[in-house]
């Protein structure tokens, strides 16, 4: 079963439609890089997702049940961390599952029982932080802390909530180049366990959606990227789906296809950023038909 199902989503703000009938569908596992002109819409497709403008039109499931308002199953992250200051990383982390999990007169009455499961709590964050490559910093503040830091915080935050999907929103925009790149390699680590759990015929743990303005990024993180877009024959009534291909994942040790990124990237640039782009997009939206090709163990 797909993770996620975008099915007929348009959405307009008053008279103006920003979306015109998209439609996704994202399996188990998939990290999936969203790039499209600014402006195009897609936070406007992030939010539906996430349940806080839920479309005009059509829906969104996300394992199996329609998105009407903000649940645990969609984790988000913006460009700008939002931590709470006066709480340290593994705190901060383990925030989620202290609303998630207890009340506040749970806490006060049945103080000995929330005392130990405080600690579990703290030592699930620890793990998280792991992931991330920040448990050395466990007990810095906020205030302590880089921008990478923090923003390694804020992906520990979501996934510690075990959603369906991530939706990562400009994540790394705020970054210099290095950090970035840090960044992008931690990603990279996630995805190995991806790659491990299929090995072992384990659900796949991470399910992202990212959008980037930065191509070289969704070539290099994502298995998959999806270009919306309003340069197509029907623009006029707002953007859709006019690229899905997959993206070839290279771990970090391993040579990269220069070739092919470059050659990938340029077919970004003319059928998803070009004005003067009309041909048939659906050539573009391959991702499900080459899936279906695969050999089953490479499969998502
Ligand atoms: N709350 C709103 N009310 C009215 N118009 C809006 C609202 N939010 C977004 N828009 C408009 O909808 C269009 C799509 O905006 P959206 O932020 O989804 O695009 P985007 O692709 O994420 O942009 P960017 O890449 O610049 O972040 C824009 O023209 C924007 O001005």
């Amino acid at each position: 079963m797909s993770n996620l199902i975008i099915e007929n989503v348009s959405h307009s703000y008053g008279p103006k439609k920003v979306l015109n009938e998209v439609n996704l569908r994202v399996g188990a596992g998939q990290v999936v890089a969203l790039v499209g002109p600014s402006g195009c819409g897609k936070s406007t497709l992030l939010r539906a997702v996430l349940g806080t403008h839920p479309p005009t039109e059509g829906q969104v499931l996300v394992g199996g049940n329609q998105v009407e308002r903000p649940t645990r199953d969609v984790g988000i992250v913006y460009q700008h961390y939002s931590l709470y200051e006066f709480l340290t990383a593994r705190q901060n982390v383990a925030f989620g599952l202290l609303l998630d999990q207890t009340s506040t007169p749970y806490r006060v009455f049945q103080y000995f029982s929330w005392r130990k499961l405080r600690k579990q709590h703290l030592e699930q964050a620890d793990e998280f932080l792991k992931k991330v490559g920040l448990h050395a910093a466990r007990d810095l503040y906020p205030s302590e802390m880089s921008g990478g830091m923090r923003q390694r915080v804020a992906i520990a935050q979501a996934l510690i909530m075990e959603p369906r999907i991530l939706l990562l929103d400009e994540p790394f925009g705020a970054l210099d180049e290095a950090t970035r790149e840090e960044l992008q390699l931690m990603l990279l680590k996630l995805y190995a366990e991806n790659v491990r759990a299929r090995e072992e015929d384990r659900v796949p743990p991470y399910t992202v959606i990212i959008v980037t303005h930065e191509l070289n990024e969704a070539l290099f993180v994502s298995d998959r990227v999806v270009g919306l877009s309003q340069y197509h024959n029907d623009g006029a009534n707002g953007a859709t789906i006019v690229y899905d291909r997959a993206a070839p994942i290279f771990a970090p040790d391993q040579p990269k296809d220069v070739t092919r990124f470059v050659e990938q990237k340029e077919e970004l640039i003319s059928c998803v950023f070009s004005p003067s782009f009309q041909k048939d997009h659906r050539k573009f939206i391959t991702f499900w038909a080459q899936h279906e090709k695969q050999p089953v163990e490479t499969k998502v």
